[in-house]
Parts: C-alpha cells; sequence; structure tokens
C-alpha cells in the first residue's frame, strides 16, 4: 500500500492537470461567448449542455455517471458565469 503522502502527491499533480485543462476550457467558453454575442445568440444552450453530459457520462463506469454528471453541470455553470461577464450576453 503507498503511504498517505504518495497518494497525496499524485493527488496534487492530478489537480494541476485538471486546472490547467479547466483554464483551457474557459478561455475556449469566452470565445463561444464573443462568437454568441456577435450572431445574436443566447449563452445557454440546452441541447448543446445535453448533448456534453451525455458524451461525458458515456465513458465512465455507472458508478460514476451521477458524479460526472454533477462535475459538467457544475464546469458548464461556471462557463456560463464567466460568458456573461466577459461580454453582454445574457
Ligand atoms: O457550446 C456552447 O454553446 C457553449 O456556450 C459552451 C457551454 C459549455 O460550457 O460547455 C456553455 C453554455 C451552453 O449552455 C452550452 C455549453
Amino acid at each position: 500500500m503507498q503511504s498517505l503522502n504518495d497518494l497525496r502527491v499524485k493527488i496534487d499533480s492530478i489537480d494541476a492537470e485538471l486546472i490547467k485543462l479547466f483554464e483551457e476550457r474557459m478561455n475556449i467558453s469566452r470565445e463561444i461567448a464573443e462568437f454568441k454575442e456577435k450572431n445574436g445568440l443566447s449563452i445557454y444552450d440546452q441541447d448543446r449542455e445535453k448533448k456534453v453530459i451525455e458524451n461525458n457520462i458515456s465513458h465512465v463506469s455507472d458508478e460514476l455517471k451521477v458524479y460526472v454528471e454533477e462535475f459538467v453541470q457544475c464546469i458548464m455553470r461556471i462557463s456560463k458565469k464567466i460568458q456573461s461577464k466577459s461580454t453582454n450576453v445574457k
């Protein structure tokens, strides 16, 4: 069994990757907001959100599906906050 410290080192490394990807995703989200602003589209897209959730839960075990859905919904909630802060789109 690995030591607590070894396991925490692994978690820290995974967190660093997650945060880097989170930042990248939010930068893309800002670009999408600019596109939506220019093209008169609203931030919230229910069909797209359903697809994002379905796509992501399809890759995980049944046990994790409910948590992945919660995780993706949380990411999209933050994404929408960033989109509305960075543009005049609602
Ligand atoms: O795909 C879009 O239209 C986006 O604005 C991105 C995004 C997301 O963060 O995935 C955010 C808001 C929408 O409701 C749907 C998806």
